[in-house]
């Protein structure tokens, strides 16, 4: 079997309010950034399957026939209900010499590659072919590095075993998938993020497979195609950390104290509600002080919140106090725990304010974005 070469993109994402409060239930805003990852699949002849994945310095190859002996009997998959097919997983993990506490990066990225090549291809034949991933996101900072590249390697494996067709016609440049075929790269995607999270939500692939802004609550996903322009200046306080660990210590809080944590996710939703109207109004009626001045408030009130969850760290507090100290509200993004966090700029702050406030942060090369539609 030979697989059809191509590239695709899929985008990073900033999570405006709902982060870990969208895990258990609660409504979530996201939104897509201009930093993409990419993937090249091309088709080989020698009978091997190979990972080139240069921003982890991974690279692999296996036999396609030590592969198949790895494909599930097809008439013990997945356990009725789960999503993920445990059975497969711990073949993986053992094929791998993965054990199941082990979070290194390069560990999770072949597990999830592994996956989704067997899953995918186990019924018919094993394609040899060569994938290289790269990436504009920074791995494991809030910006959803995980699912672009999940989101990356489902399109890809999709394309390749004949499942959706690629959507460039001879004279384009770029295109995208219809829905139906976006609605399996998505649940594909979520495999991939299932591995590498354990427990998402599924907010972060939905943003890497649709893009633009969207509001997203129990596997819900609600395009918000009305918004204003709002500029956010992304800052990498550069403090690894993994989303995986971040969710479960969430989780644990949740069960030792369900009347304690129970409000605080109730009132990061009411927070994702009022944030969604403020903006929808925004968009109907001349934009006022006033308006920024309440997105603000939700900005802090969010990040105490999410100190409450146990998701802060002392580099975001120092980024919070220092934006603050200039009349600017910012919270953390995604997982929390370093990483990155978001603040947000008012139209009439300057770009040199800006720059000053990149230096003052310790920032890395991201900038301020704008939405991504
Ligand atoms: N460019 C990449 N190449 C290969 N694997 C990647 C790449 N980017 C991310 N990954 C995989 O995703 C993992 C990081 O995912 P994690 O969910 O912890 O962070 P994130 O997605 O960047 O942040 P968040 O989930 O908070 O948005 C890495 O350990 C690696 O397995
Ligand atoms: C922390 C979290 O809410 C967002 C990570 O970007 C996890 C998830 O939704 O899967
Ligand atoms: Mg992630």
């Amino acid at each position: 079997m030979l697989v059809k070469d191509c590239i695709l993109s899929a985008p990073g994402k900033a999570i405006l309010h709902g982060e870990h409060a969208v895990v258990h239930g609660k409504v979530a805003l996201a939104v897509s950034v201009n930093l993409r990852t990419y993937l090249r699949i091309k088709a080989t002849t020698d009978g091997k399957v190979c990972i080139n994945l240069p921003n982890i310095n991974t690279f692999l190859c296996w036999d396609v026939t030590e592969l198949k002996s790895l494909v599930p009997d097809p008439c013990g998959n997945k356990e009725e209900g789960k999503l993920l097919n445990a059975e497969l997983v711990k073949c993986l993990r053992e094929f791998a010499g993965i054990t199941n506490g082990n979070l290194d990066t390069s560990n999770m990225a072949t597990l999830a590659f592994l996956y989704i090549y067997i899953s995918m291809f186990g019924s018919s034949e094993l394609p040899s072919l060569m994938v290289t991933v790269w990436s504009e996101l920074p791995t494991g900072a809030g910006l959803g590095s995980s699912a672009a590249f999940s989101v990356c390697l489902a399109a890809a494996l999709l394309c390749a075993s004949g499942a959706i067709s690629p959507p460039l016609r001879e004279s384009e440049h770029t295109a995208r998938w219809c829905q139906e075929d976006l609605e399996l790269i998505n649940s594909w995607a979520f495999q991939g993020e299932m591995i590498i999270h354990g427990n998402p939500s599924g907010v972060d692939n939905a943003v890497g497979t649709w893009g633009g802004m969207l509001r997203f609550l129990s596997g819900k996903i609600i395009p918000l195609s009305r918004v204003p322009l709002l500029r956010i200046l992304l800052t990498n306080t550069k403090v690894p950390r993994s989303t995986k660990v971040l969710v479960a210590g969430v989780k644990d809080k949740i069960n030792k104290f369900p009347t304690i944590m129970t409000p605080v996710l109730d009132s990061v939703d009411a927070i994702s509600n009022t944030c969604e109207k403020v903006l929808s109004e925004m968009t109907h009626e001349p934009i006022t002080g006033e308006h920024y001045k309440i997105l603000e408030e939700l900005i802090d009130i969010n990040q105490h919140h999410l100190n409450v969850m146990g998701v802060g760290h002392p580099a975001l507090d120092t980024l919070c106090r220092v934006t603050l100290a200039r009349g600017l509200h910012s919270k953390l993004t995604g997982a929390g725990g370093g990483g990155c966090g978001i603040t947000l700029l008012r139209p009439e702050d300057e770009d040199k304010e800006m720059t000053e406030l990149c230096g003052l942060s310790g920032a890395s090369g991201l900038a301020a974005v704008k939405y991504e539609s």
